[in-house]
């Protein structure tokens, strides 16, 4: 049996008065409140939204909740977003007397422009619900566009709107190219879709009335783009109709890199140089952002690594110590993908594989090795862009296993591939070794030799695949202060050797792992020690667990432990796991190549 439809008491403006007098609220300019208190009116909204019952719907700035009965009268599921926290606080109460199935509604208090997508709603609000299918809203009109497009973009789960805004605005977000009011609004919700006007509201259904005429815009997603394509797409709009009495050649200018590279982007694009933003469809300036974009997007990838052996002589003039080190490339893979940019805004995001591994949050976007790693590869071309980065990390940060190496790595090969740069392998790997010590090997992988300070990287060819665990510390340390205690102990060797001995080029052979196990060797390992003791305990751990080696990679603190085998790495890992400071392990395998099986 259908359960009968929510029975709803709206509010009357009787009951809106009472319930204002009774929070002692006066409607704030600010805020931009006037609130519903028709009945009818309430009831329009909701079915020109035409929605099916039980849709989540999302309403922004709910008020005194005239919007949000009605929703609920309509059988629909609610969050409701507001910024004010006394009217936050009283929505569900006022909901609880008026509507016998309160449970339908969740209140966010929070800025609906820092709502960042569904998941962050269900954060807010402490509850895991369907992402939302519509917006239904009285807009806060001060914010209304950017409150509109920015959750467009934010859910894309939304897939209708049915808004209530200031009259002039409704009309700007509906108008076509060559209309009057035809602007940024208008053509950046074309983007997203379809919309269009359905009906006007007077003032008088408002308490306060306000001193604007109201309309509802209906909205209806129609994805005809590449999400990657909206940045320069966006640009090119803002640009076009800041300087609206401006020719196209001209107000585009600045943005492609000059006024010649403009004319010829709108040539190709097939649109008159001298033709004004006004004219433009979101169809042309779509063609035209392609036209116009200085590169494409590239993705590549790189690994973090171990050493196997690391030997350290005594610090240069320079502070740096010379060193024989064997890397070993494993299986855990960074991402890098370079979106190229009109103008000049670079930004990043970096997703961390899970929690154990650290994140970047304290890091700012110019100190980031992956953006470090582009600008630096423009430059040497004599170039400058705009672009923005995504990076997928999957290896522990500060670790010793060089994830940031990786990234930057990763983001010379991509941003070689997506400003078609003119730069060889042997220039990327100049460019890397300016970046840092580790960055020149993940631009190889695999098993490597590397002298000087590590960076002058020889591939060693293929090798056995062996299996580690390693034991991620809850906390990371520093490289600069291991060498520093490494300096203090005085341990630094006169010099390094340049070459591996036959020994452990057999060994290295040897599918099985012993002859390895008793060579693998790290000099920085007492100065890691003399930091952090609590790694004594998780070594004896691996050891005591039948490790056939257990030791620190690079500076630390990450405790490698090699298996025979995958069954021993279980049993390794779990021995690790028990041990204090073990944030969690991961079972990694290398040498491996990134790119190739
Ligand atoms: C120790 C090793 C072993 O592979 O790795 P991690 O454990 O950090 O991953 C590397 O040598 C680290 O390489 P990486 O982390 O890229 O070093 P860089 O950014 O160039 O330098 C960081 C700091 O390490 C010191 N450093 C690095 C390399 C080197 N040959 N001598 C040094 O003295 C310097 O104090 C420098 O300020
Ligand atoms: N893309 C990046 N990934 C990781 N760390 C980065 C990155 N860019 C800059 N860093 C900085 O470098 C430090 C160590 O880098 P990372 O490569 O993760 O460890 P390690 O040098 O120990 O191998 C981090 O703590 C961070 O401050």
């Amino acid at each position: 049996m259908m359960e009968p439809s929510p029975h709803v008491d709206l509010l009357t403006p009787a009951a809106i008065r009472d319930l204002a007098r009774g929070l002692d609220i006066r409607p704030t300019k600010t805020l931009g409140q006037n609130f519903v208190h028709d009945a009818g009116t309430v009831r329009r909204i909701v079915a020109a939204a035409g929605l099916a019952p039980g849709t989540h719907v999302l309403e922004v700035g709910p008020g005194l909740g005239s919007l949000t009965l009605a929703l609920l009268e309509a059988d629909m599921r609610v969050s409701a977003v507001e910024i004010d926290p006394k009217l936050a606080t009283a929505l569900p109460r006022t909901v609880e007397t008026r509507c016998d199935r309160p449970e339908n509604l969740r209140v966010v208090w929070a800025d609906a422009l820092t709502i960042t997508g569904a998941g962050d709603l269900n954060e807010r609000a402490g509850s895991a619900w369907e992402p939302p299918r519509a917006l239904v809203a009285n807009l806060p009109y001060n914010v209304s566009v950017p409150v509109l497009l920015g959750l467009i973009e934010a859910i894309p789960e939304l897939e209708t709107a049915l808004v209530m805004v200031q009259r002039e605005v409704a009309e700007r977000l509906c108008a076509g190219p060559g209309s009057r009011t035809y602007g940024v609004p208008s053509a950046k919700l074309a983007w997203y879709g379809e919309a269009r006007l359905a009906g006007n509201i007077g003032r008088s259904v408002f308490w306060p009335e306000p001193h604007v005429d109201s309309a509802l815009v209906k909205f209806q997603r129609r994805p005809r783009y590449e999400a990657s394509e909206r940045f320069d797409t966006f640009s090119l709009i803002d640009q076009a109709f800041a300087q609206r009495r401006k020719t196209l050649r001209k107000a585009l200018a600045d943005l492609c890199g000059g006024a010649d590279r403009a004319a010829a982007a709108l040539e190709s694009a097939g649109i008159d140089q001298r033709s004004r933003g006004e004219a433009l469809g979101i169809d042309d300036f779509v063609r035209l952002a392609r036209a116009a974009r200085p590169g494409r997007v590239a993705r590549a990838s790189a690994g973090g690594k171990i050493n196997l052996l690391l030997d350290v002589a005594r610090p240069d003039e320079r502070g740096y110590h010379p060193l024989r080190s064997l890397f070993c490339g494993l299986d855990l893979i960074e991402t890098v993908t370079v979106t190229p940019r009109l103008g000049e805004r670079v930004d990043v995001t970096t997703r961390c594989a899970s929690k154990q591994i650290g994140d970047l949050a304290g890091l700012s976007t110019n100190d980031h090795l992956a953006v470090r790693a582009v600008r630096a590869a423009l430059a040497r071309c004599g170039r400058q862009a705009g672009f923005h980065l995504d990076v997928d990390k999957h290896v522990p940060v500060a670790g010793g296993m060089a994830g940031g190496s990786a990234d930057a790595a990763a983001a010379l090969r991509a941003a070689r591939e997506a400003f078609d740069l003119d730069l060889s392998d042997d220039d990327l790997h100049e460019i890397a070794r300016d970046l840092g010590a580790d960055v020149a090997f993940g631009l190889v992988g695999g098993l490597a030799l590397g002298l000087g300070y590590g960076d002058v990287v020889t591939p060693l060819g293929p090798a056995p695949t062996r299996t580690f665990v390693l034991a991620i510390n809850e906390r990371g340390l520093s490289t600069p202060e291991v060498f520093a205690a490494f300096d203090a102990s005085g341990a630094g060797r006169a010099a390094c050797e340049d070459a591996l001995s036959p020994r452990w080029m057999q060994a290295l052979a040897d599918p099985d792992p012993s002859a390895l196990g008793e060579l693998v060797s790290n000099d920085l390992t007492d100065a890691a020690l003399s930091l952090r003791p609590d790694l004594r305990e998780i070594m004896r751990a691996g050891d005591d667990a039948g490790a056939v080696c257990t030791f620190v990679s690079g500076s630390g603190p990450t405790i490698v432990a090699l298996a025979r085998d995958d069954e021993h790495a279980a049993a390794l890992a779990r021995a690790l796991a028990a041990a204090p400071g073990v944030a969690a392990t991961v079972i990694a395998t290398g040498p491996v190549v990134p790119g190739e099986d």
